[in-house]
């Protein structure tokens, strides 16, 4: 038969977004600062995959960069193999700030619009769309209702909302919910981790917590502080909101926390490219 000639050379597919040996650097007048040292990974479809390192470390940065808006001095962004040189629908960006939508638009006219001028929908299509992802996240009965009057965890959604009627091929968000309080933020994490599921989204998410990364993150990179380098890759999608507090959790957080902050002599080396611990 023809298919024993069949040779597995790899048993997963392709990476959707390569980082590969990235440095990224800010130039003052006074001098250059070094944001991220020779970063490499690999964010496979579906991936929830987390940038967890400490103020500093250049997580952002990195974001900045794959959403296109920051261009490496060293190294190269692949997304579906094609090189990241400029923003592109492709990859939205969810910020940390409640001022990211126009005040003077509503709720819906907010989501319709990149979706009129990126994606050149009709006005018909473009509010269909955008109130159907207003639905998703719970706020289709605010859709004519102007940002100032929603709560900072509303207008969370409706930048998550906005985001995903764009269909990007990676979700970017950048401590979405760092300035929320915490039975909100829970709230979101919650409804994020339903959204990945049912949209099988692909996500890169920025945060400084170890709690939240182990709860949203299916895959965790760790980086060192300042310049950031890659410390570890971890697996986590053991982990969910329902872990949170149990011992292997805990133990989990202990553990990211020594591979943080310890000495580099007791620090695990990255393993290979190739991710084995999936
Ligand atoms: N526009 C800029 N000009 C010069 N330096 C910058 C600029 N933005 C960031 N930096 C520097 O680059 C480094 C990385 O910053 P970045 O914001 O990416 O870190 P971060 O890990 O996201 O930090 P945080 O968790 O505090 O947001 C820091 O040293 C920061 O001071």
């Amino acid at each position: 038969m023809a298919t024993h000639n069949l040779r597995v050379v790899s048993d997963r597919a392709a990476p959707l977004l390569q980082v590969d040996g990235v440095s990224l650097e800010y130039r003052t007048p006074e001098r250059i600062v070094r944001a991220t040292h020779r970063v490499s990974f690999d964010v496979h479809a579906g991936d929830r995959f987390v940038l967890l390192g400490p103020s500093g470390c250049g997580k952002s940065t990195l974001l900045k960069a794959v959403a296109g808006f920051v261009a490496p001095s060293e190294g190269e962004i692949r997304l579906e193999g094609r090189r990241v040189q400029q923003p592109g629908p492709d990859r939205i960006v969810v910020f940390q700030e409640f001022d990211q939508l126009p005040p003077w638009k509503t709720v819906l006219q907010n989501v319709m619009f990149p979706l009129r001028h990126a994606h050149g929908l009709s006005r018909a299509a473009a509010g269909e769309l955008a109130l159907d992802s207003l639905r998703k996240v719970g706020l289709a009965e605010f859709a004519g209702a102007y940002p100032h009057t929603l709560s900072g965890g509303m207008k969370q959604r409706v930048a998550i909302a906005r985001a995903l009627a764009m269909r990007p091929k990676v979700l970017l968000m950048d401590e979405p919910f760092a300035a929320l309080d915490a039975l909100t933020r829970r709230r979101m994490q919650e409804e994020l981790l339903a959204l990945c599921a049912d949209a099988a989204l692909t996500l890169l998410f920025v945060t400084h917590s170890i709690e939240e990364a182990l709860v949203v993150g299916s895959r965790i990179l760790l980086l060192s502080p300042h310049p950031g380098r890659v410390r570890a890759e971890l697996d986590s999608h053991q982990f969910s909101l329902a872990s949170q507090g149990s011992a292997e959790f805990q133990a989990a957080a202990q553990r990211i926390h020594g591979l943080l902050f310890d000495t580099p002599a007791t620090v695990a080396q990255p393993p290979a490219r190739t991710a084995a611990a999936r």
